[in-house]
């Protein structure tokens, strides 16, 4: 008679592993006795005690035999927001996701813990304090972020307690920290394009941004308090530094960290954003002519001069969450991993 080993609840697979978040969410993971796998479409270091397993979310069978006896999973895969090829994020996001809650059913898998995005509420207006009971954007800012809802939606709606799948969604908002190849890179290059010279709005805007540690922590809690019983079965959280802050501070903050001088120019909010939107129709228009790509987009424009941050009270009471890295300290840490991205260097 054949015996079906029984997964051991410390074996984890992380899809998406490689990546920013998921790199140190698998370092944290180590530390706490978890045996980790990661799975990723590509393999971008070395650890000891970590198997890598290449593939793509979307390939089933490859899922199948990276899940082998593993009760949790955690998906932070996704292509990087800045892309704007709309397939890549429907294939990945949503027929990816599909595919591996389907491979974490079939393979006996118990929990699965989503990265989602604080954004899939977002539509570009203001948010002040925004709690989960906020409805999904009915306008979202992007392509990356109607996936991201549709996503979500997947994740929790599988959650199936008689079926023996758990499923639980944290939503962070702009992760930053050592290695982010979004935040502090985009920035920079900003900066040493001689284009980080102006403040969009008066510069009051308050946003969330949320140090790695404190996300990876959410992740962990998430995992260990999903049981059939609990009331996160199903559901989504808010996973910020808890300290929301002037958008233009905590930039100027880490530039003038890195050597650059701090934004001082004011430009009304609804002149760049109609700017932004003309320089994109005028893209879209071009498009089947000459491929042009800006970082000078709409949705970014909306990011720096709208608050947008959220309540993580959900989450301390139902997780027990509480931030373990402040703001100061995250941003030190995150101004010393940076030695390349220094003014002059
Ligand atoms: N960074 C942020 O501020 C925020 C991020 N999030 C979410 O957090 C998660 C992690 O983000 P982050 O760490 O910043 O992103 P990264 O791009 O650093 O990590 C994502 C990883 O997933 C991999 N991946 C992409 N497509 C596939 C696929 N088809 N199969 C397997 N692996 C794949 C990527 O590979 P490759 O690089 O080759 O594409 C990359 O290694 C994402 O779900 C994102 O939506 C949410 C809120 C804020
Ligand atoms: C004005 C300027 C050039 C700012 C540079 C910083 C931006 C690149 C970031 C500021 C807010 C960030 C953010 C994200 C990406 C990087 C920023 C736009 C996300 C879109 C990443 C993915 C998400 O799920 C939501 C994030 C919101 C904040």
């Amino acid at each position: 008679m054949a015996t079906r080993v029984r997964p051991n609840s410390k074996r984890c697979v992380v899809i998406g592993g490689s990546g920013f978040l998921g790199r140190h969410l698998v370092e944290k993971l180590l530390d706490r006795g978890y045996s980790v796998s990661v799975f990723d479409i590509r393999q971008s270091y070395e650890l000891p005690g970590v198997t890598f397993l290449q593939g793509d979310l979307c390939d089933k069978q490859a899922l199948l035999t990276a899940l082998k006896n593993v009760s949790l999973v955690f998906h932070c895969a996704s292509p990087a927001p800045s892309s704007d090829d709309r397939t890549l994020f429907e294939r990945v996001n949503v027929q990816g996701t599909k595919t591996a809650i389907e491979a974490c059913i079939e393979a006996g898998v118990q929990k699965m813990v989503l990265t989602s995005s604080a954004s899939v509420v977002y539509d570009g207006t203001d948010i002040k304090n925004g709690s989960e009971d906020l409805q999904y954007a009915t306008k979202p800012i992007d392509y990356y972020t109607q996936t991201k809802i549709q996503q979500e939606k997947l994740v929790l709606e599988a959650c199936d307690k008689h079926k023996g799948f758990l499923t639980v969604a944290i939503r962070p908002h702009g992760i930053f920290g050592p290695r982010d190849p979004q935040l502090v890179p985009i920035m920079v290059d900003t900066a040493r394009r001689g284009k980080m010279k102006f403040i969009i709005g008066d510069g009051s805007n308050v946003v969330d941004f949320t140090y790695v540690d404190n996300v990876v922590h959410g992740h962990i809690l998430a995992a260990e308090r999903l049981r059939p019983d609990s009331p996160i079965c199903g559901k989504a959280y808010h996973i910020t530094n808890d300290e929301p802050v002037r958008f233009w501070d905590f930039m100027s903050e880490l530039l003038v960290g890195l050597g650059y001088d701090a934004p001082r120019f004011h430009l009304p909010y609804f002149l760049v954003y109609g700017l932004a939107l003309l320089l994109w129709l005028l893209t879209w228009i071009l498009s089947p002519v000459f491929s042009i790509k800006t970082t000078f987009t709409p949705m970014r424009v909306a990011l720096a001069g709208t608050h947008h941050y959220y309540s993580c009270e959900r989450a301390k009471e139902h997780l027990g969450y509480k931030p373990v890295v402040s703001l100061k300290e995250g941003i030190a840490r995150t101004l010393e991993s940076y030695p390349h991205l220094r003014k002059g260097a």
